[in-house]
């Protein structure tokens, strides 16, 4: 049977560095594949090639068993090819039609006395109704009228996805698409790849998540450093023997074997009637009272958007609280910089990467000692030590393992779990006394997950505090020895792990108080 499309031989290199080593697969129309591989094996570059954003340095790219020359993503659409990024690229102040229109504008034309002026007027009505037509035959769950800022980050996925329907794309490739989104958002977003399956689409799928592999997809493409070492079909596989063949080891999840609440009784953190607002008069966090003892993690779960974001800004210093108080070991550092937060041994590892974690035009090297340069081993008398700096990254490149094509790379060279993992290694090595660690493993791949996650239990046996905020409702459970929950800016209760269920929070991030014995749940309003 002939592909929808295929590679045979594709090389890329970036100077002596091959990310991809002659791939050669075969995808089938109408079928979903999965490309799964550890961060750094070449995933996003091979799709960067369909997408004609990188130019092979050899071999050839087959749509319908033609070869095609691919060299922007104008000429990739025009060939059917369509890609929806991990970071969207839309316009906030634009509605929802307009950004899917942008490019392909609809115009009219007007009259002025008798001469006739075509092109410059956008027909607004036109446009919203073809959108709405896409909308509707593709079943999603979008207003055209809607302005983009204010709208979720599913439905701005959404719009990214339609944008390439409208323009007729019949290949969809997804890097890492669900990464960003809630749970439910997800059942949403696999709900709609076998709607578009059933439109005959064929879907491509960067994903470092097995269970969706397993879910939906109908082959398995797994890379290894650059070459393609194993394609499947997923009904003959199961997520331990794919995990298994992407790591080259049996990868098994860190638990805390050990959850108790009591364990410790000093404080080390604590939260006091925190409370602050998006703007004046909206409060996003509601008198916030939570307390981290030595060698405990403390969990906050909760569906995304519901105030998380905003209290790790306010305990780390981005945005200021209206009200309370943040102690640290008895210490008041309420409002206080970022720089001084730090100064207090407190390790942040935030949401965000690119904008807040990373300088992504700056060297590895420079990432590693961000804010801690003064260090004495560093810094000497007025200079920078570039020898023990230079020496410790080396170390820490190899400690962590964060796999680069060059040692002098800038991070904007770096594949995304491998940034992630530069603010890993450069927040553990501070040996922080408390961490804050925000969304610690997204885009991460199982085996560094497994890393990530041991260094988190490292840190609790050494008795240090983790404040651990997570999307991932697996990662909460299995290293939390309390889970807190947010719900429309509040805690709305916290349960100690080792007694709660996956049921249990699931109430709670929904907003529903569960009845339970007394003690068990701390916060009840
Ligand atoms: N522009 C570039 N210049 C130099 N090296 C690059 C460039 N882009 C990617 N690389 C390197 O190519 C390799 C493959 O990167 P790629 O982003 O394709 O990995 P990936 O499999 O998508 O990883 P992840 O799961 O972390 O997203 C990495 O070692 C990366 O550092």
């Amino acid at each position: 049977m002939m592909s929808k499309i295929e590679t045979v031989n594709l090389v890329k290199k970036f100077g002596e560095f091959i990310a991809n080593d002659h791939i050669s697969m075969k995808i089938q129309e109408g079928e979903i594949t999965a490309i799964v591989g550890e961060n750094g094996a070449g995933k996003t570059t091979l799709m960067n090639m369909l997408y004609g954003l990188l130019e092979p340095t050899s071999g050839k790219i087959l749509i319908d068993g033609k070869e095609v020359v691919l060299k922007s993503p104008v000429d990739a659409i025009a060939h059917g090819i369509g890609m929806v990024h991990q970071h969207f690229k839309l316009v906030p102040s634009l509605t929802v039609y307009e950004n899917i229109m942008l490019g392909t504008e609809i115009t009219k034309s007007i009259k002025i006395g008798d001469k006739k002026l075509k092109g410059f007027f956008i027909n607004e009505k036109k446009e919203k109704e073809e959108v709405q037509k896409v909308i509707d035959f593709y079943k999603f769950d979008l207003d055209p009228d809607d302005v983009v800022k204010n709208i979720s980050i599913g439905a701005k996925q959404r719009i990214e996805i339609l944008k390439m329907l409208y323009r007729n794309v019949d290949i969809l490739i997804f890097d890492e698409p669900t990464a960003v989104l809630t749970p439910q958002e997800v059942d949403e977003l696999l709900e709609s790849f076998r709607e578009l399956k059933k439109q005959g689409k064929t879907i491509i799928l960067i994903t470092h998540k097995l269970r969706e592999v397993m879910e939906i997809s109908d082959q398995v493409i797994i890379i290894k450093q650059g070459k393609l070492i194993n394609t499947m079909r997923t009904k003959d596989t199961n997520a331990q023997d794919i995990a298994t063949s992407m790591v080259g080891r049996e990868v098994v999840a860190s638990i805390n074997t050990d959850k108790d609440a009591s364990k410790n009784s000093r404080v080390i953190y604590e939260l006091k009637d925190i409370s602050t607002e998006s703007s004046p008069g909206v409060k996003c966090l509601k008198k916030i009272n939570l307390t981290i003892k030595a060698g405990e993690i403390l969990g906050i779960a909760g569906v995304e958007g519901n105030g998380q974001s905003e209290l790790v800004k306010v305990i780390t210093g981005l945005m200021e609280s209206t009200e309370g108080a943040i102690l640290l070991n008895g210490l008041d550092i309420t409002n206080t910089w970022p720089k001084e937060i730090r100064a207090c041994g407190i390790g942040i590892i935030p949401e965000d990467r690119y904008a807040q974690g990373l300088c992504v035009d700056m060297s590895l090297d420079d990432n590693f000692i961000a804010g801690q340069y003064k260090d004495k081993d560093y810094f000497n008398r007025g200079f920078l030590n570039f020898k023990e700096i230079e020496k410790k990254s080396s170390e820490l490149i190899n400690k962590y393992d964060i796999r680069i094509s060059q040692r002098k790379s800038n991070v904007s060279s770096l594949s995304g779990g491998n940034a992630q993992k530069i603010i890993i290694a450069r927040e553990f090595e501070s040996n922080p006394s408390l961490l804050i660690a925000s969304q610690p493993t997204r885009g991460v791949d199982i085996g560094s997950i497994e890393f990530i996650h041991g260094k988190i239990l490292e840190l609790r046996a050494k008795d240090k505090g983790i404040l651990l905020i997570s999307s991932e409702l697996t990662e909460i459970m299995n290293l939390s020895d309390r889970i807190a929950v947010m719900y429309k800016g509040e805690i709305i209760g916290i349960v100690n792990a080792k007694d709660t269920s996956m049921s249990e929070l699931g109430l709670l991030m929904a907003g529903i108080r569960v009845n339970r014995p007394e003690g068990v749940v701390e916060v009840d309003g």
